[in-house]
């Protein structure tokens, strides 16, 4: 149900109220003790019964939580992924519970399936991909509407790639999709996502910069900050953002700032140090489900220095320099 906050927000609050003859209650004032208040000269006059106030209201705070429903789906408390069969048909042997704010990273060697394992989620997999693993949603096989549903994606995918095909600015590109999505602050909200793409790209672009002519690293920190803030799904899969251009650990705590569950593909010592679990893969399969340590994490420390030290030396390669010191 949304909070009679979320409902004073609505844009369908006033059209409701006034349905009754009656202004919005005014702020801080619960919707019960405002109608309570209400004379029965007044209700006399409006031509209705005070409980009848009580029930259509209830009738149209249902309404709304199933038109929220519809466009986002029911909230996503986990996803489970059980174990298949890795490349030679030897049992994987693993399940997987991951929460909405958890991080897993995916490591292992080039074509040891870590593609696979996020193409098996994309697609909620049930033991009909080759590596016949299962996806589970909240414990439960996902409803086959959910899983095939073009209204609303559980999974959001960011991939290496970007590819505009369409004429637009950066401003229209992102203003059209919020309003695909029917957000009331259209303007705020394309605002807030140029910002933060922004704070996460390594070059800057304006809101009328054309979106092909954004850069690989440019795009994906737009896509990053258009998924944090606009898309609906709650799970989103990463594969390699490493060399992107762009603010990478800045890019994973957007998503996790927003709740999603963000699984991630990466060969990057950085990222996969971000996650709360890892998952090492070979040959197909998964071989081992790692928990980062407390002392992994004290070492990023120096992965970081030493990562600031190789793009200075990237930067300045890039900039015609010199690299006779280090
Ligand atoms: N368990 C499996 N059973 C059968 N085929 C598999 C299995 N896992 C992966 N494959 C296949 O092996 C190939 C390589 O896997 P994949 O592309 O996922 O590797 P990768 O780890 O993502 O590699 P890279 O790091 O190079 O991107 C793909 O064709 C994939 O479909």
């Amino acid at each position: 149900m949304p909070s009679e906050e979320l409902l004073r927000k609505h844009p369908y609050a006033e059209d409701f109220f006034t349905s009754l003859g009656l202004a919005l209650p005014p702020p801080g004032e619960s919707v019960g003790a405002y109608f309570g208040r209400i004379t029965a000269d007044t209700l006399e006059d409006l031509g209705v019964e005070r409980h009848e106030l009580g029930e259509r209201f209830d009738a149209f705070m249902a309404l709304l939580a199933s038109l929220q429903e519809k466009r986002t789906g029911p909230a996503i408390d986990s996803i489970t992924i059980q174990g298949g069969v890795d490349k030679s048909g030897a049992a994987e042997g693993f399940a997987l519970t991951v929460a909405p704010g958890e991080v897993v990273s995916i490591v292992g060697p080039t074509g040891s399936g870590k593609s696979r394992f996020l193409a098996d989620i994309e697609w909620m997999a049930q033991g009909d991909t080759p590596t016949k693993r299962r996806v589970l949603i909240n414990g439960a096989v996902p409803d086959p509407s959910r899983r095939f549903s073009l209204e609303y994606k559980l999974v959001a995918q960011l991939s290496q790639n970007m590819n505009f095909v369409m004429d637009l600015s950066v401003e229209e590109f992102i203003a059209m999709h919020a309003e695909s999505r029917m957000v009331n602050d259209v303007a705020g909200i394309t605002r807030t996502i140029i910002a933060k793409a922004n704070e996460l790209a390594g070059e800057q672009f304006s809101s009328q910069t054309p979106v092909t002519a954004l850069s690989g690293g440019q795009s994906r920190a737009l896509m990053i900050a258009d998924t944090s803030c606009l898309s609906t799904s709650p799970i989103v899969l990463i594969d390699e953002i490493e060399n992107a251009g762009i603010d990478r650990k800045r890019a994973v705590r957007t998503l996790v700032d927003e709740r999603k569950i963000v699984l991630m593909a990466t060969h990057d010592p950085i990222l996969a140090l971000m996650g709360d679990r890892r998952l090492v893969f070979k040959n197909g399969g998964v071989r081992a489900v790692i928990a980062t340590t407390p002392a992994e994490r004290a070492n990023m420390a120096a992965f970081e220095e030493m990562d600031a030290r190789l793009t200075a030396v990237r930067n300045a390669l890039r900039n015609g320099e010199q690299i006779d010191h280090i």
